[in-house]
């Protein structure tokens, strides 16, 4: 069951056209991911489905009801983790999160319990009295997805939630969110990070220049780059003096030495390993390692983006944020 659909969605800044007639929809309980670079249309998307900008055509429907005429209805059942944060300076953690938690209309006893868990889950019961102000940036964003999520929202928008944060920071962001997903929150997350994207999406759009190139699991992403099967054996003997047999016996694979221990088969068609395991057996060949070779989703995102990813980041990490 599909918790967004979007259709035909633009935005325009006078006449730029930022985001241009996308469309896609996020299945209840996914993990659905934006990667694209710099400007490519990933905030002013998310700021469309959230209600932190007017959408200039095009219908959103969040858990059937239509975002673009009741937002403030769709916003009840979302968290919303805006690129910057929007906490109080002055407060502490604890109090940040009990304000939040107040503008739900949650009453005092449930707000503190509510809060004093979010501190915990997130690392982050040990900070005091501490003001928003002096946290890291780490803190900061942990305390500001814990406030997105005060009010268990149905599903969560997060805006590149581990943009320039430490490295350590970013790996608890990513864990806590898995939690999250697996306790059955949907997550739509922008990112310009492959890896992240790879790590925590099941499904990904790739955005450049405001359009949707493309979309799909990260296996069917995969395969719209492999055109063949690839699966690699590594022998505990040396492999040179074995091409042309095994080239003979299995002549419907291509044959390819990769090192001398290491050889690739490579076909249209699955390859079997049963025969070839039973054929290595009785030829006395002892297979160290047999393994499935798969592009990398970097691989997959140059090849239908053109988009260089080191310049992606490097745009991204000397870009405003
Ligand atoms: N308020 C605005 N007025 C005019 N142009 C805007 C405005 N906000 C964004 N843009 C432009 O729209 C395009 C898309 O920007 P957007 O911030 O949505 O991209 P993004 O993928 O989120 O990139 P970034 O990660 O750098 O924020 C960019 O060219 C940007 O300069």
């Amino acid at each position: 069951m599909n918790i967004v659909e979007v259709v035909n969605l633009t935005k325009k800044y006078e006449d730029f056209t930022a985001v241009d007639n996308i469309g896609f929809s996020i299945k209840k309980g996914e993990v659905f991911g934006f990667l694209g670079p710099n400007g490519a249309g990933k905030t002013s998307t998310i700021n469309m489905l959230t209600g932190l900008s007017k959408v200039t055509e095009g219908s959103i429907n969040i858990s059937r009801i239509d975002a673009v005429k009741e937002m403030k209805k769709a916003q009840e059942i979302m968290g919303i983790i805006p690129d910057e944060s929007n906490l109080y300076n002055e407060m502490d953690g604890f109090e940040n999160l009990c304000f939040c938690a107040s503008l739900y209309g949650m009453e005092k006893e449930e707000r503190e319990k509510r809060a004093s868990y979010l501190l915990k889950q997130f690392g982050l019961d040990n900070t005091g009295k501490k003001p928003f102000k002096a946290y890291s940036k780490g803190m900061k964003r942990k305390l500001t997805i814990a406030a997105g999520i005060i009010h268990n929202p149905k599903i969560l928008f997060l805006d590149e939630p581990t943009t320039g944060i430490d490295v350590e920071s970013a790996r608890q962001i990513r864990e806590l969110l898995k939690d999250l997903n697996n306790n059955g929150t949907t997550i739509f997350i922008t990112t310009h990070y492959i890896e992240e994207a790879e790590r925590l999406c099941d499904r990904i759009a790739f955005i450049v220049k405001g359009k949707i190139v493309k979309i799909g699991t990260i296996d069917e992403l995969m395969q719209e780059v492999q055109k063949e099967k690839i699966v690699q054996f590594t022998l505990e003997n040396g492999v040179l003096d074995i091409k042309g047999v095994i080239q003979e016996e299995f002549p419907s694979y291509r044959f390819e030495i990769t090192n001398d221990n290491t050889f690739r088969l490579y076909s249209k068609e699955n390859i079997s390993l049963m025969p070839l395991m039973k054929y290595f057996d009785d030829k006395g060949l002892n297979v160290y390692e047999a393994k499935i070779v798969k592009p990398s989703l970097e691989e997959v995102f140059v090849k239908i983006t053109g988009i260089e990813v080191s310049k992606m980041n490097k745009d991204k990490e000397g870009g405003k944020k």
